[in-house]
């Protein structure tokens, strides 16, 4: 079946679905392969729940017309999405960067959504299904998309970009992030740069945040139509300085019409550069300095980054998302700097560092370990590979470290929760 005659089933059932766990009436199943299941044994149970057809790619399961045989779901729901794309004659913003994708991402959406109907990427779905499912929620109405694309390897973003079609775009930085399949940080920094390749082939709009020595060096060997830079210096055409960050973010900005100040629902430092490229984004769509500010001040994070909370004993900043050695860094120095008289760091091991995993490990320890915390504990086996010093503790895993606070509760504190994803530091918040 060609893209165009699929097109057709999409503009009757635009409501796509990939889970039989999560299906809806009327929805177009695809029946992806993954790491535990092959959804083509799934298309008949899809069916029966609702859904109004089901594409697949092994002719074995084909029962009815129901089926749409294609010869591989995962490239044809790349491919419906791109023709999807091609058809929306709007702005799409596409984002990447080693952090703070997902919170940017949060923080243009919600100022651009002061004047626009707009489309944001849910949560992070940000991958090779995640970009093309974004796109097909779509619908005719949306006047502006905004596209997180993630990547832990070369030529990943290359692809999204050929999916979403970007005519704006934002790295929000370079950093230590999935150094094993990237092999290194000349790496991240040529698999992120092909979100630059691309938009300068496609005479795209590009932000550069101007106190990433690494973005300005990207911006080097390209040339933009158009680029807009923001950071700290009066020379950017959007400058921002820190008011504050107790706890959370107050930021004054200006453009060449003005000066303005705003206050953030965000805690940590490095949440500056995120809130200052909406900002930029907001101006080069012209929306008034209200409208960004109301953007801006309006959005809570939610989702355990960075996420502020108070318990009965303690104020947790819940950051256990991801970890990442440049993130894991930037979030110590800011509870450093936060008020108050106890301070409790729980940090986790962190995931695809590749082969500096155990110096990394023991930057981080050494970090933590040089301010007068309260107490630093740490959860994983990279983390206790690497050093086990004395004025700290180090726990093999999360159900140790759990058995421990059980025991030896944490009170009257400031604590961080950071780690990677799968260490699954959640478990300890209800002992926080
Ligand atoms: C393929 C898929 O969507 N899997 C989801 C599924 O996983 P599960 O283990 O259950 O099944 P399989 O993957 O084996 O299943 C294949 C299909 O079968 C369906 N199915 C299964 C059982 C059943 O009873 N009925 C069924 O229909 C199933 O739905 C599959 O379609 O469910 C999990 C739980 O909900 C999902 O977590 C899993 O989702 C996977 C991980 C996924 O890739 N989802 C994308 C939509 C997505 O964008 N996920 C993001 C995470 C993105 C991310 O990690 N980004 C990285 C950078 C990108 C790196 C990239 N190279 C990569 O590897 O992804 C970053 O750092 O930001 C998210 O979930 O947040
Ligand atoms: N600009 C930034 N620089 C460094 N670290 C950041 C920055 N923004 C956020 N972080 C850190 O990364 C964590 C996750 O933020 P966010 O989800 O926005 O990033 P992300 O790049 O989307 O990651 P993921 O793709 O895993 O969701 C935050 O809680 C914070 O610790
Ligand atoms: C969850 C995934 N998006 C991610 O960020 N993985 C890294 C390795 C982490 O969990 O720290």
């Amino acid at each position: 079946m060609s893209i165009p005659e699929l097109y057709q089933y999409y503009l009757s059932f635009p409501n796509i679905c990939t889970d039989t766990r999560k299906i809806e009436r009327n929805s177009l199943f695809f029946a992806l392969r993954g790491e535990n299941f092959d959804a083509n044994a799934f298309a008949e149970q899809a069916l029966e729940k609702g859904a109004a057809y089901a594409v697949i790619d092994n002719p074995d399961f084909k029962k009815s017309e129901k089926y749409l045989l294609v010869e591989d779901s995962l490239s044809t729901l790349q491919q419906l999405a791109r023709y999807h794309r091609q058809q929306l004659k709007i702005p799409v913003i596409g984002l990447t960067g080693s952090n703070g994708k997902t919170t940017t991402k949060e923080l243009i959406n919600s100022v651009l959504s002061q004047k626009f109907k707009t489309l944001a990427t849910k949560g992070n779905l940000n991958n090779h299904i995640g970009v093309p499912l974004t796109l097909l929620e779509i619908g005719n109405d949306v006047e502006l998309a905004i596209v997180e694309m993630g990547a832990n390897h070369q030529k990943e973003i290359e692809l999204l970009c050929s999916i979403c079609e970007p005519t704006h775009g934002l790295i929000t930085n370079i950093g230590k992030a999935h150094l094993e399949g990237f092999g290194g940080i000349e790496g991240v920094k040529q698999g992120k740069g092909e979100l630059y390749d691309f938009l300068q082939a496609h005479q795209g709009t590009v932000f550069v945040n101007d106190d990433s020595p690494a973005l300005n060096e990207m911006l080097k060997t390209r040339n933009f139509v158009k680029l807009v830079k923001y950071g700290t210096d009066a020379s950017n055409q959007v400058m921002g300085e820190l008011l504050s960050n107790e706890p959370y973010l107050k930021i004054r900005w200006t453009y060449p019409r003005g000066t303005f100040e705003v206050q953030s629902q965000l805690t940590g430092i490095y949440n500056f550069e995120n809130i200052l490229g909406a900002i930029a984004i907001g101006l080069d769509f012209d929306l008034s300095p209200a409208q960004i500010n109301a953007g801006i001040s309006n959005y809570a994070p939610k989702n355990n980054r960075s996420q502020i909370s108070k318990t009965e004993k303690n104020t947790v900043i819940g950051d256990y998302y991801n970890a990442n050695p440049s993130s894991m860094v930037l979030a110590i120095d800011n509870i450093a700097q936060l008020k108050a008289t106890k301070k409790v760091l729980i940090l986790g091991d962190m995931f695809e560092v590749g082969e500096s995993t155990a110096q990394e490990h023991l930057n981080v320890i050494r970090k933590a370990l040089a301010y007068p915390f309260t107490q630093v504990i740490f959860i994983g086996k990279h983390f206790k590979e690497a050093s086990s010093q004395v004025n700290a503790l180090f726990f093999t895993d999360t159900d140790e470290a759990y058995n421990h606070l059980k025991h030896q509760r944490i009170e009257d504190s400031l604590v961080l929760v950071k780690g990677s994803r799968g260490m699954r530091l959640e478990k300890l918040m209800e002992l926080l």
